[in-house]
C-alpha cells in the first residue's frame, strides 16, 4: 500500500472532530429550514465536535444573519459552515516570516514534555533550509542529557550546525554562544530548543526570563518568535497550555503536531477564536518533511465534512 498523502494524513487528525459533527449534524436529512431550533442543533453539534462555545456561537450568528429560515440542504448547511470555520481560522494561518535583518532570527520553541517540541525543531529547521535559509539550532533544553543528544541528531540528519552545552548547562549561556556563533556565521534563523517545562511556572518564567535579558544584550528584538509546540491528541488541553504560555512566556505563535493520527484536531478552531495567535504550521508525522503550511479552507472543509 502506498503511503497516505500528507492531505489524508490531515484528515486522519481532524476525523474524530469530523465524525462527531456529522453524527450531531444527522438530524438535517433531507431538507431542513435554518429556523431557532435548527441553529440550535447546529451549534450544539459544534460544541461537542471540539469547537468550543465562543466559536460555534460566532458560526451560528453568521448562518443566522445570512441564512435565517432558509431551507437548506445537509450538504448545503455543511458547505456554509465550512465557511464560517475557515473565516475564524484564514486570519490566523500565518506563515512563519523570516527577517531578513537583522540576523539572525532567534526562534524559541516551547512546549510540555513529549509534544513533539524537537521533532518539530527538526521539521522547522529542514523546511527553513529547503527554502534557502541558513539555520543553527541552540539545544537549549539542558534538563535532560537526552534531550540535548536527540537534537544534535537530528541537526546532524539535516545538515545544521548546533550549539549545545552540558547536562544541566545554564541554557541562557548556551543561547547567548550561540546567537554569537550565528552572526558570525550569517545564519538566518536560529531556533532554540528550551527546557519549557510547566510543571514549575516560577522556574520556567525565570529560565525565559533569563534568556531573554541575555539575548536583549546582542539584540533588543530578540526573541522575535516564542513558539508553543501542541499535541493534537490532548485535545481540549490544549486550550489550557496556550493559555498558561501565553501568559508566562509571551507565545508568539503555534505549531500543532501529530495531526496525523486520530486527534480532535477541532480544537484549533476553539484556539483560533479564543486566542487569534497565528498557527505557523501542522505536523503530520515523525520524518523531517512532515511539517506542513497550516490551510485553513482545506481544515475547514475536513471538519466540516465536505472536503
Ligand atoms: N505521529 C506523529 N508523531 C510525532 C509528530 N511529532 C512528533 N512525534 C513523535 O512524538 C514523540 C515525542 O516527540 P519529541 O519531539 O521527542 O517531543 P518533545 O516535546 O521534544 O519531548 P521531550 O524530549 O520529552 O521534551 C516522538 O516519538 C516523535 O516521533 C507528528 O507530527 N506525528
Amino acid at each position: 500500500m502506498s503511503e497516505p498523502t500528507w492531505t489524508e494524513r490531515v484528515f486522519g487528525g481532524f476525523r474524530k472532530t469530523s465524525e462527531r459533527l456529522s453524527q450531531n449534524l444527522g438530524g438535517v436529512v433531507g431538507t431542513t429550514r435554518l429556523d431557532e431550533a435548527t441553529l440550535d442543533d447546529v451549534e450544539d453539534a459544534l460544541i461537542v465536535s471540539d469547537l468550543g462555545p465562543a466559536a460555534a456561537r460566532r458560526i451560528r450568528d453568521r448562518l443566522s444573519e445570512k441564512r435565517f429560515g432558509l431551507d437548506v440542504t445537509e450538504t448545503q448547511l455543511k458547505e456554509a459552515v465550512a465557511e464560517e470555520i475557515a473565516a475564524i481560522l484564514r486570519p490566523v494561518a500565518v506563515p512563519l516570516e523570516i527577517i531578513a535583518f537583522p540576523r539572525p532570527q532567534v526562534i524559541l520553541v516551547i512546549g510540555v514534555n513529549g509534544s513533539g517540541k524537537t521533532t518539530t525543531i527538526a521539521k522547522l529547521a529542514h523546511w527553513l533550509q529547503e527554502d534557502d535559509y541558513g539555520v543553527m539550532l541552540a539545544a537549549g533544553d539542558t534538563f535532560r542529557a537526552a534531550a540535548i543528544g536527540q537534537l544534535a541528531t537530528w541537526a546532524e540528519r539535516i545538515g545544521v550546525p548546533i550549539v549545545r552545552g552540558p547536562e544541566g548547562g545554564d541554557p541562557a549561556s548556551i543561547v547567548f554562544d550561540a546567537v554569537k556563533d550565528a552572526t558570525a556565521r550569517g545564519i538566518d534563523a536560529l531556533i532554540v530548543d528550551t527546557a519549557g517545562r510547566l510543571q514549575n511556572k516560577r522556574e520556567l518564567m525565570d529560565e525565559l526570563a533569563k534568556i531573554r535579558r541575555v539575548l536583549g544584550r546582542l539584540n533588543p528584538e530578540a526573541p522575535h518568535n516564542v513558539i508553543l509546540v501542541l499535541d493534537a491528541t490532548n485535545g481540549q488541553n490544549a486550550l489550557s497550555q496556550i493559555e498558561t504560555f501565553r501568559d508566562v512566556a509571551g507565545v508568539t505563535g503555534l505549531v500543532m503536531t501529530k495531526l496525523d493520527g486520530t486527534a480532535r484536531g477541532g480544537v484549533l478552531v476553539a484556539a483560533a477564536e479564543q486566542f487569534g495567535l497565528p498557527i505557523h504550521a501542522i505536523g503530520v508525522g515523525e520524518k523531517m518533511d512532515d511539517l506542513r503550511p497550516f490551510d485553513a479552507d482545506l481544515v475547514a472543509r475536513v471538519i466540516a465534512g465536505v472536503a
